[in-house]
């Protein structure tokens, strides 16, 4: 089914969107489920896992919802559900955007995923890697991409490295993590999603980074109305 967008590209304003889920469950099959026809006797027992059972959550616009639990709890696979990213074949269950089911297609044309790796090309500079972004998803040509750029570089605070390459790991070293964490966020804010979802959004940052992030996050849940789905690990031990 459909979702009712009135804008494709970008996420309508007029519009609200809440997302939720009604008994989600993933289940891993094994080799030995794949081939269980082959078998004569079915009712050897089998080994699927679930990574997700029966989960019900709401997030509701103009408000963060943060995933909790600890490490292996299943959050990225939720995002990822959520997102589209994981066929739907083996995922059971209902995924609904403002009370219908979900049209993945349609979904991330009015959403960002921020995946938990930052999967930049260390050789293109800040500005470069946004303008890439900005090319690829707004249709009003260059002039409205370099405005849009800039825009989102004043916001995430990456003025200062527009002129950095991102960099790689070790010597070939450009940006600092938590530059590259809002640097991965902006490209998928570039065409203003209705809904973004991030996994891990403070991972690796400071407190100053982590709360700048935060902050900026909560301003465009409030006074833009796009709503986060992030995920993150609660503290162990
Ligand atoms: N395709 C897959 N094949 C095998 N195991 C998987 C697969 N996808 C997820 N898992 C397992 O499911 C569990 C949940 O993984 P997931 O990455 O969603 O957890 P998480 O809560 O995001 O963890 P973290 O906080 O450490 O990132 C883990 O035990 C993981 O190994």
């Amino acid at each position: 089914m459909e979702l009712p967008l009135s804008a494709p590209d970008s996420g309508d304003w007029t519009v609200s969107y809440k997302l939720e889920t009604k008994n989600l469950s993933y289940k891993l099959g094994t080799k030995f489920d794949e081939f269980s026809w082959l078998f004569r006797n079915k009712n050897r027992n089998s080994r699927a896992k679930f990574i997700l059972k029966d989960v019900n959550c709401e997030a509701r616009p103009a408000e963060i919802t943060a995933i909790a639990g600890p490490s292996g709890a299943g959050k990225t696979t939720l995002l990822e559900v959520l997102a589209g990213k994981i066929s739907r074949g083996r995922v059971s269950g209902e995924v609904l955007v403002n009370n219908q089911p979900i049209d993945p297609k349609s979904f991330q044309r009015l959403s960002g995923y921020v995946p938990q790796d930052d999967t930049l090309f260390p050789s293109l500079t800040v500005e470069e890697t946004l303008m890439y972004s900005a090319l690829f998803r707004l249709h009003g040509g260059r002039k409205e991409a370099v405005a849009r750029v800039r825009a989102l570089m004043k916001e995430l605070g990456l003025d200062h490295v527009a002129k950095t390459r991102i960099g790689g790991k070790s010597s070939n070293r450009g940006i600092s993590g938590g530059e590259k964490r809002r640097v991965s966020i902006g490209v998928e804010l570039v065409h203003d999603p209705a809904v973004i979802l991030i996994d891990e959004p403070t991972s690796g940052l400071d407190s100053a980074a982590a709360l700048h992030v935060v902050k900026m996050l909560k301003f465009m849940a409030v006074y833009q109305g796009t709503f986060s789905g992030r995920s993150s690990s609660l503290p162990q031990g």
